[in-house]
């Protein structure tokens, strides 16, 4: 029996309708500031506390995480639409950076201000599949906004959520 090949399409077809979490993931350091939008965010571990992040190694931004072996999972919120628009398209690096407000933790990564969550992290290996880096990276720092709501990328558009009991 020949099983036919799932094309890219169909693919692409069926993860979107997987909803995920919105994040900015960002990075400072030897190598300098950037930052891009990713779906691909997952926990791994909680001992060490682990999450990985799958960047294709195709954008702009992959060489500067690669060298500064760190980074931040920023989970964006309701409000945070057009932010990730800019992280996720062709906008130039200084820009991007200049339509909010950031802090930084333990490892110098920028850390958004009114993110749902935000995870600071070491990088420490990474696993090459396909077009994309699997990034495992251990949790150093945390922080967030607890009266914050979030935002799912689920059918090609985002959708906020506000929890029916919110005032
Ligand atoms: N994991 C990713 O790299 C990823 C995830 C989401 C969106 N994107 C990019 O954002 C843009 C808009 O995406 P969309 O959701 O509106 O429509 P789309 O048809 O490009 O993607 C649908 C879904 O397929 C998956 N996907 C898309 N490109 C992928 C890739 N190169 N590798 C692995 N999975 C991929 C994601 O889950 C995405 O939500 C596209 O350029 C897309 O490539 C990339
Ligand atoms: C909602 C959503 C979700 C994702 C993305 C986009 C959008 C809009 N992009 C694409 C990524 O953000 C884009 O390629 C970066 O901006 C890098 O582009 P530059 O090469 O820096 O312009 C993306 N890329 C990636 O490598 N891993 C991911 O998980 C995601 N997820």
């Amino acid at each position: 029996m020949t099983i036919p090949p799932i094309e890219q399409q169909q693919f692409r077809n069926a993860m979107s309708r997987l909803g995920a979490a919105v994040n900015i993931i960002t990075t400072d350091g030897p190598a300098g500031r950037a930052g891009f939008t990713a779906s691909a965010v997952c926990s791994v571990t909680d001992t060490p506390p682990t999450l990985l992040v799958c960047l294709n190694r195709s954008a702009s931004v992959w060489p500067v995480f690669q060298q500064n072996d760190v980074l931040c999972v920023n989970t964006l919120a309701s409000d945070h639409e057009t932010l990730s628009g800019l992280f996720g398209g062709k906008t130039p690096m200084e820009d991007r950076f200049l339509a909010a407000q950031w802090s930084v933790l333990t490892t110098g990564s920028p850390v958004l201000a009114g993110a749902v969550v935000s995870f600071d992290c070491k990088i420490t290996h990474s696993v090459a599949v396909g077009t994309h880096e699997i990034l495992f990276c251990e949790v150093l720092a945390l922080a967030g906004d607890p009266l914050t709501h979030g935002l799912v990328w689920f059918d090609r558009r985002y959708h906020p959520l506000i929890r029916q009991d919110a005032s």
